[in-house]
């Protein structure tokens, strides 16, 4: 009885989790001489005008590296190739369940502008401590800035 009950509630459990939508992005890391390119969302929408890690939601169909493809020459206009995965984030909004791989870009072609997003820049990582981030990206950081040898935030 005891049991049953234990695995009744465990299923319920599940389901409820299940009823949560998973949006799937996929990001990139790009750099340069020890500087990060970053794009700020757009105003009014979701996490607005924070800065990220450019990037967008996944096409039915596509696999994380031909949506990030597409969604960086759509957003800053780079060309980009040799993806290697970087990290993951795997972060709870509330109402949707986020899951984002990051790749590290190993070479791009193009000088990047602000097409589909409010800007796009360059920064040194230190400065990174200045700009404010989605909660999703904070490990992110903490994991970029380590690389380096520094600390987040
Ligand atoms: N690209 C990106 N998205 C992030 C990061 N951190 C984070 O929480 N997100 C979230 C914010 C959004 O809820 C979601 C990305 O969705 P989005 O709406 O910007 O994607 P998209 O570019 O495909 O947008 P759209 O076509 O609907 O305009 O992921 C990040 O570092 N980069």
């Amino acid at each position: 009885m005891n049991g049953r009950k234990r695995m009744e509630q465990g299923g319920s459990h599940k389901n409820k989790d299940a009823e949560k939508p998973l949006l799937l992005v996929s990001a990139a890391l790009i750099m340069q001489e020890n500087r990060v390119l970053l794009t700020q969302r757009k105003r009014g929408g979701h996490l607005a005008l924070h800065w990220e890690f450019p990037g967008g939601k996944l096409h039915p169909g596509e696999s994380p590296e031909q949506a990030l493809v597409r969604e960086i020459e759509e957003e800053v206009g780079l060309q980009i190739e040799a993806l290697t995965p970087w990290a993951f984030v795997s972060h709870d909004y509330g109402t949707f369940h986020l899951l984002m791989p990051l790749f590290r870009v190993g070479r791009f072609y193009g000088t990047p502008q602000a097409l589909d997003v409010h800007a796009v820049a360059w920064f040194e990582l230190p400065s990174l401590r200045q700009l404010t981030f989605p909660p999703a990206d904070l490990p992110l950081l903490a994991q970029l800035f380590a690389e380096q040898g520094l600390t987040y935030p």
